[in-house]
């Protein structure tokens, strides 16, 4: 039966609550928040699910630690985005993880298509993604021209995937880029893939760092919390541009600018990209 995660546990092809379907099927878990879905999980995989959360949630930090670094912030400071998704306090950090199933599409219901939609193009409205997948491709981030480029399936490697609040957060200099999964066809093995995404606390004011602005810099988005911007975010599709209710007239020009400049992007791109690289990394 098609069913929706409302908000967490078990979905069949109903991604959200506001008809967008794809050809997967999911569990979408809240692991510190001790929600129903978790703690029904059998003690043996609630464990495993913690101590993977852990793990990912480490990498995800350091790798906003790196970012601090790279944009220029003060020694000080560098902690300022980490912070932000995996605090001192244990229960303040808004996260969850999705565990998507892919099965391959049967060729009756493919035919005449380019591709079936595994999970549709959406960017990740919070902070930090982090993904496994298992061999299976079939994963595709847009580059700033409007083409799609396959990200190649590495069992060795974790793809940190940059959220619409770090991108608001870093005044547009790290881009939230648009992503999304074309279902394996016949013959091919399903796609497996885990997503942990880092949020931070519902109240955090998501803003451009003040340690980041330039001097006369103007925010590109008016001020919004995190809790503000996820329930947008939930009664949003997932193709829309959910950013934009919160850019203020100036992105608008500072978009069609960057399209052509360069971006600051995070090292060992996934995917043998153009010169403006997107911001998705392979972490080994
Ligand atoms: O399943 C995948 O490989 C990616 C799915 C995704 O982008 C998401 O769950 O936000
Ligand atoms: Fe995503």
């Amino acid at each position: 039966m098609d069913a929706s995660a409302r908000p967490f546990g078990y979905g069949s092809k109903n991604i959200g609550c506001n008809g967008d379907v794809g050809w997967l099927e999911y569990i979408l878990l809240s692991v510190r928040s001790g929600s129903v879905a978790a703690a029904s999980l059998p003690p043996s995989l609630r464990a495993a699910l913690e101590e993977y959360t852990d793990a990912v949630r480490e990498v995800g930090a350091r790798v906003l630690e790196l970012m601090a670094d790279g944009l220029g912030v003060a020694e000080e400071h560098r902690g300022v985005l980490r912070r932000m998704v995996a605090p001192d306090d244990a229960g303040g950090a808004d996260e969850m993880v999705r565990v998507n199933h892919y099965p391959p599409c049967p060729s009756s219901l493919a035919a005449g298509q380019r591709g079936v939609t595994g999970f549709g193009e959406h960017t990740d409205p919070q902070i930090i993604s982090v993904l496994r997948s298992n061999r299976t491709a079939g994963f595709q981030i847009m580059l700033p021209d409007g083409r799609w480029v396959p990200v190649a399936p590495d069992t060795d490697s974790l793809f940190v995937n940059v959220g619409d609040s770090l991108q608001v957060l870093t005044n547009g200099r790290f881009r939230s880029v648009k992503h999304r999964v074309v279902a394996p066809t016949e013959g091919q093995q399903p796609r497996l893939s885990v997503i942990y995404f880092g949020g931070p606390a519902p109240t955090q004011r998501i803003a451009p760092l003040p340690e980041l602005m330039r001097e006369g810099e103007q925010s590109l988005y008016r001020d919004f919390t995190w809790a503000e911007y996820k329930k947008a975010a939930y009664k949003s599709r997932l193709g829309d541009h959910r950013l934009g209710p919160f850019e203020l007239p100036a992105a608008a020009t500072a978009q069609e600018s960057t399209t052509k400049a360069d971006h600051y992007c995070s090292s060992n791109a996934a995917v043998q990209a153009p010169a403006a690289a997107p911001h998705v990394a392979r972490v080994h």
